[in-house]
């Protein structure tokens, strides 16, 4: 049985005239957590908005679990088994922390509707399933203390998170995560590292995550990708991408890679 989750072969887009990411080859292997790091306007969210078909690409394949993700829209990659969580916190903010978990959890419900219309026993029985799985996941994140808030009170890190639970609320095979420590402080960045750490083992995830936070990064991936002007510059361990040059120039008068 392959070990491969995801490849992309000659990946890219165009906008109108601008090619703003293209010829990317990836791979992710079940189980990684990998890093995808670039500069400001490198197309890190472009390839992210493709491969949840957010976007489609104008050239090049992708396939997830042996199938082709190329003409799906997001609601179908989704369902295959790809979530994904925002750079700027997309979250149900007038709805308690719970019901943010339980609506993406409702997606997978599986009572049939039927039994929800006519208040079947199978459906308070799914009901009371969801919401036990639902204060589970909020136990994990340690936000349960929370589920009567409303998302939009929680404090800033703890939103960042709620957003994680509720990407993996929808039981996804792959999780793509955008910048989940933007706007965190270096305590809350390593308590973020611990449990991303901790939620791929728990949850036999495969993880690939955007961050600018170089020393998360490091700190946590097998391999990083380097994307520079839309194209791949580099792959490799930690060490490989720290000590290489092209990584080491594309990132010059932008941040230091310690
Ligand atoms: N819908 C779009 N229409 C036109 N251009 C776009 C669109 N989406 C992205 N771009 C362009 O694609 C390029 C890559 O943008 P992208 O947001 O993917 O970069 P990024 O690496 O995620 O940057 P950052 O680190 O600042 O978030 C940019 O030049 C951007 O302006």
């Amino acid at each position: 049985m392959s070990n491969l989750l995801i490849k992309t072969e000659n990946m890219g887009i165009q906008f109108g005239g601008l090619k703003a990411v293209q010829n990317v080859n990836m791979y992710l292997n079940k189980g990684e957590l990998i890093g995808l790091i670039g500069p400001n306007g490198a197309g890190k969210t472009t390839t992210f908005n493709m491969l949840t078909g957010v976007y489609q690409p104008t050239e090049g394949a992708i396939t997830f679990d042996g199938k082709k993700l190329n003409g799906l829209k997001p609601y179908q990659v989704s369902k295959l088994g790809i979530s994904r969580t925002f750079q700027n916190i997309r979250l149900f903010k007038d709805l308690s922390v719970l019901d943010n978990v339980k609506v993406a959890n409702h997606n997978l419900a599986k009572h049939s509707l039927l039994s929800s219309i006519l208040r079947l026993p199978s459906h308070f029985s799914g009901e009371a399933k969801m919401e036990k799985e639902s204060i589970d996941f909020l136990k994990i994140f340690g936000l349960d203390v929370y589920k009567d808030e409303l998302a939009k009170n929680l404090p800033y890190g703890m939103q960042r998170r709620l957003e994680i639970a509720r990407a993996l609320a929808a039981n996804p095979q792959l999780l793509l995560l955008d910048e989940p420590a933007a706007g965190m402080n270096p305590q809350e960045t390593r308590d973020l590292m611990e449990l991303i750490a901790f939620i791929r083992k728990e949850f036999n995830l495969t993880i690939l995550l955007i961050e600018h936070d170089m020393h998360l990064v490091m700190g946590i991936c097998e391999r990083i990708y380097v994307l520079d002007h839309g194209q791949l510059i580099a792959d490799g361990t930690p060490e490989e991408i720290r000590n290489n040059p092209k990584v080491i120039e594309a990132y010059l008068g932008e941040e230091v890679i310690d």
